[in-house]
């Protein structure tokens, strides 16, 4: 016989049993990997931790309560305002003479921040109460009244289900400085290291100018200069407090210069005409911005009328600045030390109360306009003021023009801000939902939230994470492709074999 020749087809793939055992393995490892995927980027309800902060200031007090997610305690630009209170009535200075009253003021914001705070997170809660120019006067003409109103007030603190960290009057170089923290830390500057923005806040008795200069290294005054190391950068901060120069005692410091004859009448150009109220010469002067120069035959009252005039507004607000002297080589006003304006300001607290409600906040405004603009505003009448915004507190609304008037000439003849350069500043209230001042910045100072270098980058970026989970199924699904394409195909893939 001759040689049998056997064309015999032999399939050099593995058994169909061996194909089924790759293709389950690999959709079991297609659906691990898509799985792993999608529960690393689903958003799991978060826990978070809370912190309070008590802003005791001149005028009022307010409550404000921060979060930041559980598990990143030592991050960066988490911080949040989720809730804020403003108390009732007046700020604690002002319960000099009935102290106790200052702790119950507080209660019911207390109350609210009990029912914001989840009870579980209450005793590991900081809590924090920090006074500002009130309490700085209140303490200069009796300090043992200011200890009293502090007893009370920590009387009420301790008794909250909180962790009562205590009160104290901050320093106005604090008060600058966090600020300046606060403002810097919600727009992420700090943690990216990008070029800062300087803070402007006006209070009822104080008021404070923050900023970096590079001119500016410290040693020309050093009680202006703040350092701080934050997220690997060094910061040489200028800041000062300008005590008295609030807009509620600035208001007496000028109404001071007009009553020193001790008048029954005063005409006032920074309030509107028809405006007329009689006050008190001893309210208006109890205070130690003005207290020293109370005239000694004063009468009990005064009639306080308004003449609207803006320009001799600017006048007599230009009065209580004082810019014959200057030891160092430039000045702000009062002898103070400032080195020269540089970067973007945010403008927050009474600058942005008064500015909004005037609809002046645009600083793309021509200097001059705005001036327009409020000269226009201060020369209209008291009734048609009040009848134009029927709904705005009297007080306030009797104000504005002085408040205005006075901003002006602080940003323009105190701090030297120019035509060119006042469109530099913003005026803001709040900066990503928390309010600017400087309250944040004090809780992540007190907290240790803010770390001095810059956090570790983690092994694997988010990004790189992605990257390689998506590569790795990419290659799988190809994979599979390939094996089901022979088995499904055979003939594309068998060749004949002769053995
Ligand atoms: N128009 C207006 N003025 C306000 C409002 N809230 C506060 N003010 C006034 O704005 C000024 C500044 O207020 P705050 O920023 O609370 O100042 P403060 O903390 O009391 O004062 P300091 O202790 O000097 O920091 C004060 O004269 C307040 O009377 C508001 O809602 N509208």
């Amino acid at each position: 016989m001759s040689a049998q020749r056997e064309m015999k087809e032999k399939n050099p793939w593995p058994t169909p049993v061996t194909i089924i055992i790759i293709i389950v393995i690999g959709v079991i490892a297609i659906v691990a990997l898509v799985t792993v995927a999608v529960l690393q980027n689903k958003s799991v309800p978060q826990k978070y931790k809370y912190g309070i902060v008590l802003d005791a200031g001149s005028s009022h007090t307010a409550l404000y309560i921060y979060q930041w997610p559980a598990e990143k305690d030592n991050n960066t630009g988490r911080v949040e305002q989720t809730h804020s209170c403003k108390v009732k009535g007046k700020g604690i200075s002002s319960y000099a003479s009935e102290p106790w009253k200052a702790g119950e003021s507080l209660k019911e914001c207390m109350g609210e921040a009990e029912n914001t705070v989840p009870k579980e997170r209450a005793h590991e809660t900081p809590l924090y109460l920090g006074a500002t120019a009130g309490m700085r006067l209140l303490d200069i003409v009796n300090s043992s009244a200011s200890k009293n109103v502090f007893q009370a007030v920590e009387k009420a603190l301790q008794n909250s289900p909180f962790s009562y960290q205590g009160a104290r009057i901050l320093s106005g170089q604090e008060e600058g400085a966090f600020g300046w923290v606060t403002v810097n830390y919600l727009d992420d500057r700090l943690k990216q290291g990008l070029k800062t923005t300087g803070a402007l806040d006006l209070g009822g008795a104080s008021t404070q100018i923050s900023f970096i200069s590079d001119n500016f290294d410290g040693s020309e005054s050093p009680i202006n200069s703040v350092n701080f190391r934050l997220y690997g950068n060094d910061y040489n901060l200028y800041t000062h407090s300008f005590l008295c120069y609030g807009k509620d005692q600035v208001l007496k410091m000028v109404l001071a210069n007009q009553t020193q004859s001790g008048a029954t009448t005063v005409l006032d150009p920074c309030f509107h005409s028809g405006y007329n109220e009689t006050k008190n010469y001893s309210v208006l002067y109890d205070s130690p911005c003005v207290s020293g120069r109370k005239p000694q035959e004063a009468p009990e009252k005064f009639d306080h009328i308004g003449k609207g005039n803006f320009q001799e507004c600017q006048k007599a607000v230009k009065s209580v600045f004082n810019f014959t002297f200057c030891k160092h080589s430039r000045c702000s006003f009062n002898g103070v030390f400032q080195p020269p304006l540089q970067g973007p300001f945010g403008a927050f607290s009474a600058y942005y109360f008064v500015m909004n409600f005037l609809n002046l906040t645009d600083t793309s405004m021509p200097l001059e306009t705005v001036k327009q603009k409020l000269s226009q505003y201060c020369g209209t009448s008291w009734d048609k003021i009040k009848r134009q915004h029927p709904t705005v507190n009297v007080k306030y609304l009797a104000e504005y023009c002085f408040s205005g008037t006075y901003i002006l000439t602080l940003l323009t003849e105190g701090y030297d801000f120019t035509a060119e350069t006042y469109s530099n500043i913003k005026f803001i209230k709040k900066i990503k939902g928390s309010d600017a001042g400087w309250t944040l910045g004090y809780m992540l100072n007190l907290t240790n939230m803010i770390p001095a270098e810059a956090p570790d980058s983690p092994p694997l970026p988010h990004a790189g994470y992605v990257s390689i989970v998506t590569l790795m199924t990419i290659l799988l699904i190809g994979l599979l492709l390939f094996v089901a394409l022979r088995i499904f195909w055979p003939r594309c893939s068998k060749k004949t074999q002769i053995v």
